[in-house]
C-alpha cells in the first residue's frame, strides 16, 4: 500500500463563540496524485488546509505529514509541506531568481544546493527563461508559477495549492492546470477550488467538506457517480407506443423529446437498458442510440451541499 503522506485525525476547530468552523474532520492523503478539495463558501476548507499547514492551531484533533506531528513539531513536519496560499506570498521587487533563492534559504534548503534546487523549481515550472525578470513585470500566470516555484522549491513530498487558477484568463489557466498535473507525478497535491470542472480536469479523489464536515470521500469518478442515474435517452426510427416502453420491467416513464428520441424512467438496476435493447431488435424499433443520463458535477455538488448535518 502507498505510503500516508498526510493523516488528518478527528480534526475540529471553533474560532470562539459556540459554533465550530470545523468538526471531526479524519482523512488520510497516500503516495502521489492531485486531491480536490470542494465546499461551499465558508464550508471549512481554508480553517482544514491552514491547519494542515500550520498556519492555524486546531481547537482538537491532529495533523501528521510523514508521521510528524505539525502542532509538535511545526518546523519538521513544514520541511515536506508546500503551500501556496490564495494570495501568493511574492516579493515583486526582487528578480525571479532572487525570490526563488530567498525562499529555498527560508525552506532551510543547505547553501551548496540552492542553486540546484532554484533551477529545478524554475525548470518544472516553464519559468527559466525569465530568470532575470522582476517578478513585478510578469503576467498573471507567471506570477502564479513563480509562487507554484518556491512552493516545490525544498521538494516537499505535500504540495498545498489554494484556488491556484483565480484570476487567471482562460490559456493561462489550462497551462496552470497542466503544470498541477505534471506537478502531481512527483508529489501529493491538495487543490483547494471553487471550479467543478477545475476538479474535473486535474484531481483524481475528491474531499469534499460542507457545515464544517466530511460529506464525500472518494475517486473523481465515484463523485460523478454519486447520483444514481434514472433516467435514458433512446434513439428510435420506428418508435413503438409509449405504453410497448411501460410495459417493460424496470420502466416508470416515456416521454417523447426531439425526435427521434424518447427518455425513459427507470427504477432499479441499469438492467433495464439490456431488456429495452433486446426488446428494440426483437420489434424492429430501429434503435440508434441509447445513453443513460448522468447527473452533472454540479448537480452532484448541490446534492451534498443540501445534506443537513450541521455541526452542533
Ligand atoms: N478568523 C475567523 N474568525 C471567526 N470565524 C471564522 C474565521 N475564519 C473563518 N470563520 C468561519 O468559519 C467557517 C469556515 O470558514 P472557512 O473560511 O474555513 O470556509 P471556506 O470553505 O474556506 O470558505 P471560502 O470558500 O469562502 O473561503 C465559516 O463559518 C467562517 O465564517
Amino acid at each position: 500500500m502507498e505510503k500516508t503522506v498526510v493523516k488528518v485525525e478527528n480534526l475540529s476547530h471553533r474560532y470562539g463563540g459556540s459554533q465550530w468552523a470545523i468538526k471531526d474532520i479524519s482523512f488520510d492523503i497516500r503516495g502521489k496524485g492531485v486531491l480536490g478539495l470542494l465546499g461551499s463558501n465558508g464550508a471549512g476548507k481554508s480553517t482544514t488546509m491552514n491547519i494542515i499547514c500550520g498556519v492555524l492551531n486546531q481547537t482538537a484533533g491532529n495533523v501528521y505529514i510523514n508521521d510528524i506531528d505539525v502542532r509538535q513539531h511545526p518546523l519538521e513536519a513544514k520541511r515536506y509541506l508546500g503551500f501556496l496560499p490564495q494570495k501568493p506570498p511574492l516579493h515583486p521587487d526582487l528578480t525571479v531568481d532572487e525570490y526563488l533563492t530567498y525562499t529555498a534559504h527560508l525552506r532551510s534548503v543547505p547553501g551548496d544546493e540552492v542553486k540546484r534546487a532554484v533551477g529545478r523549481a524554475k525548470e518544472k515550472c516553464g519559468i527559466t527563461h525569465f530568470s532575470q525578470r522582476l517578478v513585478r513585470n510578469l503576467s498573471g500566470g507567471y506570477q502564479q508559477r513563480v509562487g507554484i516555484a518556491q512552493a516545490i522549491v525544498h521538494m516537499p513530498q505535500f504540495v498545498v495549492l489554494d484556488e491556484p487558477t483565480n484570476g487567471l484568463d482562460p490559456n493561462q489557466i489550462v497551462e496552470i492546470r497542466h503544470l498541477i498535473k505534471e506537478l502531481a507525478t512527483d508529489h501529493a497535491v491538495l487543490l483547494s477550488t471553487h471550479i467543478l470542472s477545475e476538479v474535473q480536469a486535474t484531481c483524481d479523489h475528491i474531499k469534499m467538506i460542507e457545515h464544517g464536515q466530511l460529506v464525500f470521500s472518494g475517486t473523481t469518478q465515484e463523485f460523478d457517480n454519486y447520483i444514481e442515474p434514472d433516467a435514458l435517452v433512446m434513439g428510435l426510427e420506428t418508435p413503438p407506443s409509449l405504453e410497448d416502453i411501460l410495459s417493460i420491467p424496470g420502466v416508470k416513464s416515456a416521454e417523447p423529446i426531439e425526435p427521434p428520441f424518447i427518455r425513459v424512467k427507470f427504477s432499479g438496476s441499469t438492467d433495464v437498458v439490456k431488456r429495452l435493447v433486446e426488446k428494440s431488435v426483437q420489434d424492429r424499433w430501429q434503435l440508434t442510440e441509447i445513453r443513460v443520463e448522468r447527473s452533472s458535477m454540479d448537480e452532484v455538488f448541490a446534492e451534498l451541499s443540501n445534506k443537513k448535518n450541521k455541526p452542533k
